[in-house]
């Protein structure tokens, strides 16, 4: 047996995705505790089986505990998965670190660019936690957490530099509904995950202006060129952006009505101000809002043109009226496909 084995597994953060993987952890016979941040989301979905706030509909399995202890939830952990937004992944981090099991795996479900140090959340975790880089991995793929909780059949990434470890928690989070594979690609995977996040706000804003499956595709698959150019300057492997973690989770991301990032952007090209879409979240995290800016800053540090990203930035910061925004990207100068 794997001296990575992961039996027993910490998940912090109940929030959406948060529950669903933990639901997915459980169902695959691990013993996993959930922690989170109100004791009166811990207890219902210990007394009631579920969570009242983020998934009310969805039934738990009864091996799933919850804490609002994080002491508790971290003891004897032999994987910690952190299920908290990326902007907030830091904060969070510092104040568990010194209750995190030495030998741990470390996993980020988070899919963001941290907006003041530009680091990736695998980056972030390894610092924070002051643990070697083999010891940090990343779930991403397409994954809406809606459509897990109900058991539909869907595939995901585990990435990690330590491939023991990718593959003990590839057994550790393998159900009948839900199928890991394996990746060493930790930026590819990473990046993919971030830059979808604004590309589907680019789709959302392009349906709530009107506009049909030309633009829509027209924007994914620019949207990964773009992906895929700053990737190459940041030593991703050029495969990961075709696979479940770049391709896939673009396309789910950008085409479902259950994206937060898709609904957000929609509600900017319908015409409604940042402030009111982000009213309408309820609270719900639409990372891309912030990696816009994390992103376009990065491509800028290395020189990398990504144009949807830039306008998602001005329309999201700047106020720039999605429509028109929409046109100048047209009338760019004319170049070649793969430039
Ligand atoms: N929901 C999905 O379908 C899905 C799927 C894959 C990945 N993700 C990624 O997982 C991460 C978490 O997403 P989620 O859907 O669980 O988000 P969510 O908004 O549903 O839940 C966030 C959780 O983090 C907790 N939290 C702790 N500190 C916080 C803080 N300072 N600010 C805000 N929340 C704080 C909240 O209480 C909540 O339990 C995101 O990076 C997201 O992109 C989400
Ligand atoms: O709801 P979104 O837009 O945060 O997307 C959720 C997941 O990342 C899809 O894989």
């Amino acid at each position: 047996m794997s001296e990575h084995a992961v039996h027993r597994v910490a998940v912090l953060g109940a929030g959406t995705w948060g529950t669903t993987f933990a639901k997915v952890l459980a169902d695959a016979g691990c013993d996993v505790t959930l922690w989170a941040r109100r004791a009166a989301v811990a207890d219902a979905v210990n007394a009631k089986r579920i969570n009242t706030e983020y998934l009310p509909d969805v039934e738990l399995p009864p091996s799933l505990r919850a804490t609002d202890d994080a002491a508790e939830a971290l003891h004897g952990a032999d994987a910690v998965v952190l299920a908290v937004p990326s902007q907030s992944l830091r904060e969070n981090l510092a104040g568990w670190q010194p209750l995190l099991p030495p030998a741990a795996t470390l996993v980020s479900l988070a899919k963001g660019v941290e907006l003041s140090t530009l680091k990736r959340m695998s980056e972030v975790v390894a610092e924070v936690a002051d643990v070697a880089m083999s010891r940090v991995a990343v779930v991403s793929g397409p994954n809406l957490a809606r459509e897990v909780a109900e058991e539909q059949p869907t595939a995901t990434v585990v990435a990690c530099g330590d491939h023991d470890r990718a593959v003990a928690l590839q057994h550790a989070c393998s159900t009948g509904y839900f199928r890991p594979y394996t990746n060493t690609d930790l930026v590819g995977v990473e990046l993919a995950g971030a830059c979808k996040n604004v590309i589907a706000l680019a789709c959302g804003m392009a349906s709530g202006l009107g506009y049909g499956s030309n633009t829509m595709s027209t924007l994914i698959t620019r949207g990964l060129a773009e992906t895929g150019r700053l990737g190459a300057v940041l030593g991703a492997d050029p495969m990961t952006f075709a696979g479940l973690a770049g391709l896939g989770d673009l396309v789910a991301t950008c085409a479902s009505p259950l994206s937060r990032n898709r609904t957000f952007g929609q509600r900017l090209g319908r015409g409604e101000s940042l402030s009111q879409a982000q009213e309408a979240a309820h609270g719900q995290v639409a990372e891309g809002v912030k990696s816009c800016s994390s992103l376009r800053e990065l491509a800028e540090r290395h020189g990398v043109e990504m144009p949807l990203t830039d306008v998602v930035y001005r329309v999201c910061h700047e106020g720039v009226d999605p429509g028109p925004a929409a046109g100048r990207l047209l009338g760019r100068e004319r170049k070649p496909e793969r430039s």
